[in-house]
């Protein structure tokens, strides 16, 4: 019988072959392309596709993607219309771009369409996607949900972590008030991004996500992972490439998983007995000895949350990006801070309760930069039929709400920061009445972790505009609003600006 390592062995020097060998790579590609081509013909002959745009042999319509995918969806479909089905490759894409389709979507079709596609890095990191966000719509999918909701994001739950979020906050400000004595630039983007994620990190598993620990360099690079390509997302045909080539991956996951099971093992010798001072890893062990999870799923329920941290972050940045760049919001927003908070040294969780301005800056915010503003991909195994249009089985679907939150039929001077705009009401995260508006998404799949974010956002934001006023370094005549794409959309360049401490 031949040996496990030996096949191992083999396995792996046949990857190195192919992976150094970039025409024998191309030439298998190829054939696998075409043979796949052939055998599913055109199986879609008699069926009533929604409109796609001319495509490519192979590559399908991948070419007309850009670097900035939401917006090159918008424009497309402005000629193609709200419902258009694309060919990522080899992936038959759904692409929504009207408030009223995505309703459908969220609503109406809403188990169709409730869903994940199984990605390369998710099957891998999520252990089978088996964490919440990943999972396919069914039981096990419901039985997670109702831990998150009811022991692990609970309005009760969210309010027990306030002494973490007070303890992150003044930290983050002793650091900025180092860089406002030497008036020197302080780095924004990694102060937020540490905050946000030393926050999250702390109520998920009691320790900090550091940028420059071991578990914040793991943890970055799995959100790096989880936005990269792979083979067979975009020609399902080919997977076993992404088997053979994925050595990188493998190694990562390794590490994720060895620091995950030390983690759990610690906490599952060291228990702790007071309710208020459990934190998520607590209530996932707990659930476990229920029955209703195992370590695996567990392991793969931490990373959801490590993960979250980073949109809350995201958010932030883009906040006070924008409030920088439109003075007026500014000062109307410091403004409001500043009463509220009055005499006090520091800014109180129940002071962020009056701050309604604030609210309506973040609230613009993501309507302007939503994280994710194709929201997560959906899928669908089984054929439907919306709007009149045939959707075959086996597409996933991407929500552009970014296109709809920003068209000017909806919006006025859509493109312009106007927290103003959202004064009336009107526009509530949870609601599904008014599907124009869905930073966090609608229907089942929709974010679980509404309370938790905004609890992160706030106080990030009304601490940075209580404590300084901000000015643009002196070798800076510009500040750059670029975004860039990737498992979140980001600001390119990191902000970088010179604290003052506030009038006294
Ligand atoms: C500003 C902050 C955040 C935004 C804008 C956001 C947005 C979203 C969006 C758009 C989705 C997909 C919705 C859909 O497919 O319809 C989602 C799902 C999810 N979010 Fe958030 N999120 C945020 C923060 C967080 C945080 C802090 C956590 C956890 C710590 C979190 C955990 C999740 C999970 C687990 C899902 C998957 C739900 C499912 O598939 O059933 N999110 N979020």
């Amino acid at each position: 019988m031949v040996e496990v390592w030996r096949v191992q062995q083999w396995l792996e020097r046949l990857a190195e072959a192919v992976s150094n060998n970039i025409t024998l790579s191309l030439v298998i590609l190829v054939l696998y392309i075409f043979y796949f081509f052939k055998l599913n013909g055109n199986r879609s002959r008699n069926l009533n596709l929604p409109p796609s745009p001319p495509k490519l042999p192979i590559i399908g319509n991948l070419h007309q993607l850009g670097d900035h995918p939401h917006r090159s969806f918008r424009d497309l479909s402005r000629k193609y219309g709200p419902m258009m089905l694309l060919h990522l490759g080899h992936a038959k894409t759904l692409i929504v771009s009207s408030p009223d389709i995505a309703r459908e979507i969220t609503t109406t079709h809403d188990t169709v369409f409730a869903s994940r596609p199984f990605l390369t890095a998710a099957r891998m990191f999520m252990y089978g996607c088996t964490d919440l966000t990943f999972a396919p719509y069914g039981d096990y999918w419901k039985q997670v949900k109702k831990v998150y909701a009811q022991e692990l994001f609970s309005v009760n739950k969210v309010n027990s972590f306030r002494h973490i979020r007070e303890e992150e906050m003044a930290l983050m400000i002793e650091k900025i008030s180092s860089s406002c004595l030497l008036q020197t630039p302080a780095d924004l983007t990694s102060l937020i991004r540490n905050a946000a994620n030393n926050l999250t990190c702390r109520c998920g598993i009691g320790i900090k996500r550091d940028g420059n620990s071991r578990f914040g360099e793991v943890a970055k690079e799995v959100v790096i992972e989880l936005g990269a390509f792979a083979y067979g997302d975009i020609f399902p045909s080919l997977r076993w490439m992404d088997v053979l080539t994925g050595f990188r991956r493998r190694k990562l996951f390794k590490k994720v998983d060895s620091y995950l099971k030390q983690l759990i093992q610690d906490r599952v010798n060291q228990s702790k007995a007071d309710e208020e001072e459990k934190d998520i890893l607590d209530h996932l062990l707990q659930a476990q000895k229920d029955n209703k999870l195992g370590i695996d799923n567990i392991k793969a329920l931490l990373i959801n949350v490590f993960l979250g941290g980073d949109d809350a972050a995201t958010t932030s940045e883009w906040a006070i990006a924008e409030l920088f760049n439109k003075p007026s919001a500014m000062k109307k927003a410091q403004e409001e801070v500043r009463r509220v908070v009055g005499a006090k040294a520091k800014v109180h969780e129940e002071d962020i309760h009056q701050m309604e301005y604030l609210k309506l800056v973040v609230k613009e915010t993501l309507r302007l930069h939503a994280p994710s503003p194709l929201l997560l991909p959906r899928y669908t195994s089984v054929g439907a039929n919306v709007k009149g249009y045939d959707i075959p089985p086996n597409t996933t679907v991407l929500i552009n709400v970014w296109a709809f939150q920003t068209d000017p039929e909806m919006w006025d001077n859509p493109e312009e920061f106007i927290p103003e705009r959202f004064s009336n009401g009107g526009f509530d995260y949870k609601s599904s009445q008014n599907y124009q508006y869905l930073p966090f998404g609608s229907g089942r799949r929709s974010c679980p972790a509404i309370s938790f974010a905004l609890a992160i956002i706030e106080p990030v934001l009304a601490n940075l505009l209580f404590h300084f006023d901000w000015k643009l370094p002196s070798d800076l005549k510009e500040f750059d609003m670029t975004e860039e794409f990737g498992s979140f959309v980001t600001k390119k360049t990191p902000i970088q600006l010179v604290p003052v401490f506030r009038p006294s």
